[in-house]
């Protein structure tokens, strides 16, 4: 990452205020970290800036940076990937934040993927109950999806995300240089959540990909900005309209129900958006299964997904342990299970309790 000031004007994707909160910025481009400070604020005194240990140079960085800027920036090291998300973690943010006697005024920094900032977010959100935090995603996923929209939390040995907050960033920086370190199947898991965003809402996005998915594989392809632009605009403009998941924001949950308790299975150890891909293959079975969704659009999954390298399928003998994880899966309500699928492409809907022999039959599809 760079903090070259002459680089080009930065995309500006703005996430509307909602539920009482500030709308804020999510800013695209390249050799972003110069804009950081603006995001902080003069109001912050201290910068507690939280980064996973595979990003630990950039982190020395950003604080050495935001020093010379006049704040006092600690630096508070995370595990890699989903060992950041533990309430253990939690704990020691708090207690480094404790230490360094951080107050209201003062400001967190996530800087890493989809992990970093949802304990970045989370921790932030709980901290004399909620101060300011920014989001310096950089993960493909992280850009498009888990650094947009407020939702922050950390897994527990029952399941993902289940403890967490709804506590939005000031703002987001999505630095495209950051991708060229990342691992590829890191960057193809992103790929996932951006085909999600083009099943339910923008299937320009799947026309993209389609046109050369071993381009789209890697950063350096053509359509890279694009893809990442057209993602975020998706989910900024869901998250704008619902914040706290009253409804329509439900369908960013589209292939979550089943990749969830997917990732639960494996201790947390696949990556989110390669269960995420199963989960999207699952719900077009299911869709189409329940009559909604036409053999197009469900075949269309498989081969979009399979064409940039992400898994289709799971373990046929799992079925009993991930239909008892989806049981409490935040969308069910009491004793029913609700999934979203498509009415069609871009028309995702909620399917309420699909019986046994549906939802069983859907495995099938996914089933190895
Ligand atoms: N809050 C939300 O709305 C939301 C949305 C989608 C996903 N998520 C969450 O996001 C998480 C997945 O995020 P992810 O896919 O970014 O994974 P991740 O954060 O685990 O990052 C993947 C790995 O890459 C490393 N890394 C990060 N940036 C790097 C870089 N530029 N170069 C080299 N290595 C780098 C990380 O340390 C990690 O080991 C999941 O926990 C998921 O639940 C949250
Ligand atoms: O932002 C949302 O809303 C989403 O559902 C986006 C998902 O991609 C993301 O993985 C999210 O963290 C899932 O949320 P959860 O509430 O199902 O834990
Ligand atoms: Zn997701």
């Amino acid at each position: 990452m760079t903090n070259d000031r002459t680089a080009a004007e930065p995309v500006r994707i703005t996430v509307g205020a909602t539920d009482g909160t500030e709308a804020y910025d999510v800013l695209v481009g390249r050799g972003l970290l110069g804009e950081l400070p603006g995001m902080i604020g003069t109001a912050a005194r201290r910068v507690a800036v939280l980064v996973p240990e595979a990003l630990a140079a950039s982190g020395d960085q950003v604080r050495d940076d935001l020093a010379e800027q006049g704040y006092e920036a600690i630096l508070v090291q995370l595990p890699n990937a989903e060992e950041a998300k533990t309430a253990a973690v939690a704990q020691y943010c708090w207690r480094a934040l404790g230490q360094s006697g951080f107050t209201r005024s003062d400001v967190i920094v996530g800087l890493g993927g989809g992990t970093a900032t949802d304990v970045a977010g989370f921790v932030a959100a709980t901290w004399l109950r909620g101060v300011r935090w920014v989001a310096v995603s950089t993960t493909l996923l992280g850009m498009v999806d888990a650094a947009v929209g407020g939702k922050t939390g950390i897994n527990t040995e029952e399941g993902k995300n289940l403890v967490g907050a709804f506590h939005p960033p000031a703002g987001v920086l999505c630095d495209l240089d950051a991708l060229a370190a990342l691992p590829r199947h890191d960057y193809v898991a992103g790929l996932a959540e951006i085909i999600k965003a083009g099943f339910i809402a923008d299937p320009r996005i799947l026309e993209l990909i389609e046109e050369d998915p071993e381009a789209a594989r890697t950063p350096d392809g053509p359509h890279t900005a694009e893809l990442v632009e057209r993602a975020i605009r998706v989910k900024a403009d869901v998250v704008s309209g619902d914040l706290k998941e009253a409804g329509r924001r439900e369908i960013l949950n589209y292939g979550h129900t089943l990749g969830h308790a997917i990732e639960k299975n494996e201790r947390f150890q696949w990556r989110h958006g390669a269960a995420v891909s199963v989960g999207m293959v699952f719900a077009a079975e299911l869709g189409r299964l329940a009559g909604r969704l036409d053999d197009a659009t469900a075949d269309r999954h498989r081969a979009v997904l399979a064409s940039v390298g992400l898994p289709l399928t799971y373990r046929g003998d799992q079925w009993p342990r991930l239909l008892e994880t989806m049981k409490v899966d935040k969308k069910t309500r009491g004793d029913l299970l609700r999934f979203i699928v498509l009415d069609g492409l871009a028309k995702p809907t909620v399917l309420e309790g699909p019986d046994q022999a549906m939802l069983f039959a859907a495995y099938g599809e996914v089933a190895e």
